[in-house]
Parts: C-alpha cells; sequence; structure tokens
C-alpha cells in the first residue's frame, strides 16, 4: 500500500473566490474513494488537483510523491486515469471507438493518421471488452448511448494502466438500468486487488458501488466529514453537508438518502 496523494491545508483561489479552503486529505493505494458534496462545494476542483492540472494557492499536495508547486505536470498526469464530462468533450463525434481508446496512450483525443503499435491497439480492445464494448470497436463516438459513452471515458482513462484512476460523475444522466450496470461493473473493478486508488466524484449516496471503502464529504470547499464510508456516511454529516435534514440507509452496502420528514 502507497500513498497516491497528500493535500497537506491546500487551498485554491479563483477569480478571488476560495472554492478549496485549508483541505487536508489522504488517499492509499488500496482505498476507493467517493467525494460527495452540494453544487459548488469544490468536488471537481479537488479532482483537479488530484489530476495535476491545478496548483494550489498554498498549502502542499503530493499526487504520486510529486509535489505540485515544483514536479512537472506532464509527468505526473499520464501517471493519472481521468473519466470526466470535460475530456468526453475532447474527443471528436466521428472519432472512432477503439481509436479515442488507444489515443489516450499516447496522450492525444484524436487519432491523426499515426499508426499506432500492435501492444497499443490489443490492450485498447482488452479494455473495451472488460467495459462490455467489444460490439462497439468500429463505431462512430457520437454514436454510442449516454451508458456506453460513460464506459468509454473509462476504459479510455484505464488504458494507461494509472496509478490512480479519477471519476467525475460517472452515472450521471444514466437511466436505472444503464446505472445499475455501471454500479456493478464499478464495483467489479473496485473490488479488484490489481486495480488503482480510485476517486469518483458524485451528488448522490445512491451511486457509490459496493466495493468503494471511504468518503469525503465537502461543502464550501471544506472537509465536513472523511474517513471509512460506514462511519462518514451518517445522517448528520450529510445533513451538515447538503444543508437538508436528510436520513440514510445503508442497504447491504448500497446507500440510499431522503428527506427527513417535518
Ligand atoms: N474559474 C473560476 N473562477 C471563479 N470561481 C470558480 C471558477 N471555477 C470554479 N469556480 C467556483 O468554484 C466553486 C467550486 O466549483 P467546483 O466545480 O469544484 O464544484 P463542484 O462541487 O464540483 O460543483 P458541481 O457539483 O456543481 O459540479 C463553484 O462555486 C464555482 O462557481
Amino acid at each position: 500500500m502507497s500513498l497516491v496523494l497528500r493535500l497537506s491545508n491546500v487551498s485554491l483561489e479563483r477569480g478571488g473566490n476560495t472554492i478549496v479552503d485549508n483541505v487536508s486529505w489522504e488517499v492509499t493505494s488500496d482505498q476507493r474513494w467517493v467525494i460527495l458534496g452540494p453544487n459548488g462545494a469544490g468536488k471537481t476542483s479537488i479532482l483537479e488537483l488530484a489530476a495535476a492540472w491545478e496548483v494550489p494557492t498554498s498549502g502542499t499536495a503530493l499526487v504520486l510523491g510529486e509535489d505540485l508547486a515544483t514536479g512537472d505536470p506532464e509527468e505526473i498526469r499520464p501517471r493519472v486515469g481521468l473519466a470526466s464530462s470535460g475530456m468526453a468533450k475532447r474527443i471528436p463525434p466521428t472519432e472512432i471507438v477503439v481509436d479515442a481508446v488507444v489515443t489516450a496512450a499516447y496522450a492525444a483525443a484524436e487519432r491523426r493518421g499515426e499508426v499506432y503499435e500492435d501492444i497499443d491497439l490489443r490492450r485498447a480492445r482488452r479494455v473495451l471488452t472488460e467495459w462490455r464494448l467489444e460490439g462497439l470497436t468500429n463505431r462512430e463516438v457520437g454514436t454510442l448511448s449516454e451508458g456506453e459513452q460513460k464506459r468509454l471515458q473509462i476504459a479510455r482513462s484505464i488504458m494507461t494502466d494509472p496509478e490512480v484512476l479519477l471519476l467525475d460523475e460517472p452515472s450521471a444522466g444514466l437511466d436505472l438500468g444503464m446505472r445499475e450496470e455501471l454500479m456493478s461493473m464499478l464495483s467489479a473493478f473496485a473490488s479488484s486487488s490489481t486495480a488503482p486508488a480510485i476517486i469518483m466524484v458524485t451528488h448522490h449516496v445512491e451511486e457509490i458501488p459496493r466495493g468503494f471503502t471511504h468518503a469525503l464529504l465537502l461543502a464550501n470547499g471544506r472537509v465536513v466529514a472523511a474517513g471509512p464510508l460506514n462511519e462518514t456516511l451518517t445522517s448528520d454529516n450529510l445533513t451538515k453537508a447538503f444543508g437538508v435534514s436528510v436520513d440514510v440507509v445503508n442497504n447491504n452496502g448500497r446507500f440510499s438518502a431522503a428527506a427527513r420528514p417535518q
């Protein structure tokens, strides 16, 4: 087990606002974290720090042992897998599915006629099979359903065998069936001893797959609670984070939350 991320009193300011406020947090390679919090809490900003796309305004951030203030982000980023709608938008809709995965190995968003190594193409096909996209390898990305698009983003983000996988709202916009299919695949992946550390942002406790181990609750850029899932996802903590009185239920490792009756 090794240290993947260490934030020590990290703050991030943008446009005169403190959007991450004195956050201290550690993630090790065997942990699978969910980051929860209301809109604007700073979840994506923390993911951007972990992906070496941002540098703290103050405090110290170590990503895979590299200090973001002094390390070369170009060396850190290939070691981090990031699946987000922002990354998805960079891939042209006419890109072929297998190319959208293999280009990750070359830090590119689209294929421009390059010839790729067989070993990379084989890995891309293997990853596509793992994420149940093997029948779609020659389709254009723009023709995929929302659920298939989400799985493609994850397949692309693990193409490079990252040491940490960052998922920004992987279930957003999915119907119940698609969400549950993705949940079961993420569960299996998170439970594998060979998987990297995982940090997943979500708005909903219902979207936490089994196999996730820890939760970071944020509000207004600050940590409300952090630690093992069962200890952290309490009604009190969620009430504090979201500012509404909620009851949280744990159904054999899957959570649900609803407003407390007045
Ligand atoms: N470039 C910027 N300049 C000023 N404020 C910004 C900038 N980028 C983000 N913010 C603000 O920082 C806060 C945190 O944003 P962030 O996207 O990290 O939150 P979030 O928890 O991921 O939100 P959501 O759940 O809505 O996606 C928000 O209030 C946002 O408006």
